[in-house]
């Protein structure tokens, strides 16, 4: 808590240090709001008095209305600008929470662009999500609600204190009798009701996992006649759900209607002191009238902020969640970047990865030295049971982690001594599961070079076997498209990622063999799509069909991370190992 307690403060530092001159204002404004706030009372006391008098001199066939008249304007210009601090504060802090929360954004945003790919890899997208979404809203409502009713609150309770003990200390201490024990009923709500919100949150999460699973799923379920058992699963959460939350909302309900109830139980213990010291005597009628009305004022101003500050506990411990959590995106390291890499423009010679070792966590390694050689050109292929760490060689040869031992070399050069960027720009890679971004065909195929000329394009859509395709739709490459809304199928979306690599031209190539069932047709325009993006260049391919590699210049076979088989597919065929009995597995089909 103290460990959250201090990251937030130092994010909310941050931010909100950016801003003096507007928070001076906000806290000048405040005092104004405060000072006004807390005389008004004074002459809401004074406009009694000056009444009763007044009352009490025409009975006697004199008075004046003049000092009431005096009184009651001082005492509505009083609420006036009260009223004008509490617009000023509210405006000033709903301005800074709209800027920072804006910068926390676009700096959460470009954190993300900079950040190790283990991130992703460790992190959902939901969450992540989660951090821009709820975090921010929370951190934004913290700045824009609760921070501003905290201060208020704290700047009322100050003046009330301040008056209350400089009209009449006995009083005062009669009006704060019931202050220990508000508190302490607000001490106990706030740990339960805290306690049962947790828990209904962490019920809603696991709730809205399911139904995120079912509805991902919905096929498989449709498939399996599994609806019952889906509906049975869903009850059980939602039961849960039912129950936390009504916990939940009760003890979070609970405290205003206590808070309330402890305000007037305190007006009337001041009614009650407040009448015993007025008859102790020496009081006008008027003044003793007038000291319990300011009393009374007091002391409900006083509660209401008390009940203020407790009801934005909630709030303010959402928003330091809120901090926390993006506070932990900015902790997390950047992509290593040399900071005088050396530039990669052709691969003259060779890509070796020698001897590497790897682990994604500590004590867990996967890679136990791999040595891969491809020569200028050539196309080295990567084959071998699920989990084998074939995308985890691919990783490496990007940079998307750096291996634990051994080295991958470009023409001699270790690759984490190479500019980060210009190694990204050599390297091309068509994954596996190539994603889509909304927009039209020619901004997905353009993704990585913007300035490609049509031609360019369409000679790469051509060279991709997506060409005609795309021609055929009404719209042409103008055809608007999103990763959820797409026109193409999953073989499809394949060829535009092959396009997209080609339009790049990388120096080395990797390329993740879709697993995907296609049809005939589109397998063989992916072949020919892999050939076109192979061809001249240095390649590694995992290949999933082994029909695919059979001219690859060299074969690994990779097993628990260790390379068991190597050679050209004569070769390997000759060995008659892991190799050949998944070839003639995969040729009975074919
Ligand atoms: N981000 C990650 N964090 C931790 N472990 C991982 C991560 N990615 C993969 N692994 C583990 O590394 C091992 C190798 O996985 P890898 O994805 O490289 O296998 P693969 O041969 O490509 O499998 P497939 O053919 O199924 O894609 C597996 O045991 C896997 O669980």
């Amino acid at each position: 808590m103290k460990q959250n307690l201090k990251r937030a403060g130092k994010f909310y530092y941050f931010y909100m240090s950016k801003y003096p001159w507007q928070l001076l204002a906000s806290v000048v404004v405040v005092i104004f709001f405060a000072v006004f706030n807390s005389l008004a009372p004074v002459y809401l006391g004074k406009t009694v008095q000056d009444l009763t008098e007044f009352l009490h001199a025409w009975q006697n066939g004199g008075g004046s209305l003049s000092q009431f008249n005096l009184d009651a304007g001082i005492l509505i210009l009083c609420y006036l600008l009260s009223g004008l601090g509490d617009f000023g504060t509210s405006m000033i802090l709903s301005w800074i929470g709209g800027v920072a929360t804006g910068e926390m954004r676009s700096g959460l945003f470009n954190k993300m662009q900079r950040m190790r790919v283990q991130y992703f890899d460790t992190h959902s997208d939901g969450d992540i999500l989660a951090r821009f979404t709820s975090d921010l809203d929370n951190i934004f409502n913290a700045v824009n609600e609760a921070f501003v009713q905290t201060f208020y609150s704290i700047a009322q309770i100050v003046g009330s204190l301040y008056m209350m003990f400089s009209t009449n200390t006995t009083l005062a201490w009669v009006g704060l009798a019931t202050t220990p024990l508000a508190l302490a009923i607000a001490a106990v709500n706030i740990r339960v009701a805290s306690q049962a919100v947790d828990q209904q949150q962490n019920d809603i999460g696991k709730l809205n996992g399911y139904i995120n699973e079912q509805v991902t799923g919905q096929k498989v379920i449709i498939t399996n006649g599994l609806q019952e058992d889906s509906i049975a699963g869903f009850e059980t959460l939602n039961q849960t759900v039912k129950k936390t939350a009504l916990r939940g909302q009760i003890w979070s309900g609970i405290l205003q209607p206590l808070m309330n109830g402890m305000m007037l139980l305190t007006s009337a213990v001041v009614i009650f002191g407040g009448s015993w010291i007025v008859m102790q005597g020496g009081m006008s009628t008027g003044a003793a009238l007038a000291l319990i009305v300011v009393f009374v004022q007091y002391a409900q101003n006083y509660f209401q902020c008390i009940m203020q500050m407790t009801s934005m506990y909630g709030q303010i411990q959402l928003a330091i969640t809120g901090a926390r959590r993006v506070s932990e995106v900015h902790e997390q390291p950047d992509e290593v970047k040399p900071a005088h890499g050396l530039p990669v423009s052709e691969v003259h010679d060779e890509v070796v990865i020698d001897n590497v070792r790897f682990g994604y966590q500590p004590g867990k390694e996967i890679l136990h030295g791999v040595t891969l050689k491809a020569k200028r050109g050539e196309m080295v292929a990567l084959v071998g049971p699920t989990g084998a760490g074939k995308t985890t060689v691919i990783n490496l040869l990007n940079r998307f982690y750096d291996v634990d031992a051994g080295a991958i070399t470009i023409d001699g050069v270790d690759i984490r001594e190479l500019d980060l960027t210009q190694l990204r720009d050599t390297v091309g890679i068509v994954l596996q599961d190539p994603q889509l971004f909304s927009g039209t065909i020619a901004e997905n195929i353009c993704f990585g070079k913007p300035d490609a000329t049509e031609a360019e394009m369409y000679a790469a859509a051509e060279q991709a076997h997506i060409h005609d395709f795309i021609t055929s739709l009404p719209d042409g490459y103008q055809t608007q498209i999103s990763d959820e809304q797409s026109v193409f199928s999953a073989g499809q979306k394949q060829l535009v990622s092959i396009a997209r690599t080609i339009l790049t031209n990388p120096r080395i190539l990797i390329l993740d063999e879709a697993t995907s069932n296609v049809d005939t047709v589109t397998e063989k325009k992916i072949q020919a799509a892999m050939d076109n993006v192979i061809s001249g260049r240095t390649s590694f391919v995992i290949a999933h069909r082994l029909k695919t590699i059979l001219k690859a210049d060299d074969i690994a076979v990779l097993r628990d991370g260790r390379i068991v088989e190597e050679g050209t597919h004569a070769q390997l065929l000759e060995e008659k190992g892991f190799y050949a009995g998944l070839y003639k597995s995969q040729m009975v089909f074919n």
